[in-house]
């Protein structure tokens, strides 16, 4: 059921969100009315199949992608209705990303990497704050690095510290233990998770892994470009549980 009254209280929010790539015979509707709101200050996975949407409503929330029709709601502010000019500021003052790849430059190093989306927005870097975010991300000692000379879970955490310190909305957070190891990877679930009690950070994560969705307050599942389920407090039993019965209704 379609619902156009997301959740005032929401970080950020879609409405009636549709996503078609391509056109006629070939078309293909990869979020097909879509409404979903993502709580301030809490942590939110999205799961589903392959091909169920997952990547292009993370991609339409945090205005990497434009939808076809319906509403991207951050804050107070209709992405869908603003210039590219509007979105690239939008993305580098307002969200904060962490992907699979770490994607951090290897010529800076790891303080360097953390600072860089303040300093190209010409933004003061509040050092008290960094350095409270470097502390309980545990990579004080690694600052000076370059990534090449850091572990998997420390890039990660480095590039965690870098979404992090320009107090974006919305951390939006796509596979981010997909290259990590069983031990690193909880370690950065857990300080994702820590973020958003201690910081009172809002985080979206897509993820496949039902561990990595049962450290979230909530799973929202996606199947064929709808949502299909919501999950609060979710445990790897049930995140299993509800995406089996996905496939079973498939
Ligand atoms: N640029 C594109 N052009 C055409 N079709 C696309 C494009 N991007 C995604 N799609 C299609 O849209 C649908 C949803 O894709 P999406 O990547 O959002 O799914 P997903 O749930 O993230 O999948 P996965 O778990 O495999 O990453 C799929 O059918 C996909 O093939």
């Amino acid at each position: 059921m379609t619902t156009h009254h997301p959740d005032p209280t929401a970080a950020v929010a879609a409405v009636d969100l549709v996503k078609v790539y391509g056109r006629g015979a070939t078309a293909v509707r990869a979020l097909d009315g879509v409404t979903v709101g993502f709580r301030r200050a809490a942590f939110t996975a999205i799961m589903g199949p392959s091909g169920s949407g997952k990547s292009t409503l993370m991609h339409c929330l945090a205005g990497l992608d434009t939808a076809t029709s319906g509403q991207v709601l951050l804050g107070g502010t209709d992405l869908g209705r603003q210039s590219d000019r509007v979105l690239t500021r939008v993305r580098r003052e307002r969200i904060g990303f962490v992907f699979q790849s770490f994607n951090l430059l290897p010529q800076l190093t790891a303080a360097q990497n953390v600072t860089l989306p303040l300093d190209l927005a010409g933004r003061g870097v509040d050092r008290e704050f960094l350095d409270h975010v470097v502390d309980a991300l545990g990579i004080g000692d690694r600052l000076a690095h370059r990534p090449s000379e850091l572990s998997g879970g420390q890039q990660q955490r480095a590039a965690l510290a870098r979404a992090l310190v320009s107090r974006p909305e919305v951390v939006f957070a796509d596979e981010p233990t997909g290259n990590l190891d069983s031990r690193a990877g909880a370690e950065v679930l857990g300080l994702l998770r820590d973020c958003v009690r201690t910081l009172g950070q809002t985080v979206v994560m897509v993820t496949h892994d039902p561990v990595a969705a049962a450290y979230a307050d909530r799973v929202v599942l996606l199947a064929d470009g709808r949502v299909a389920g919501d999950l609060a407090e979710p445990d790897r039993g049930a995140v299993t549980a509800a995406l089996h019965g996905l496939a079973a209704a498939r």
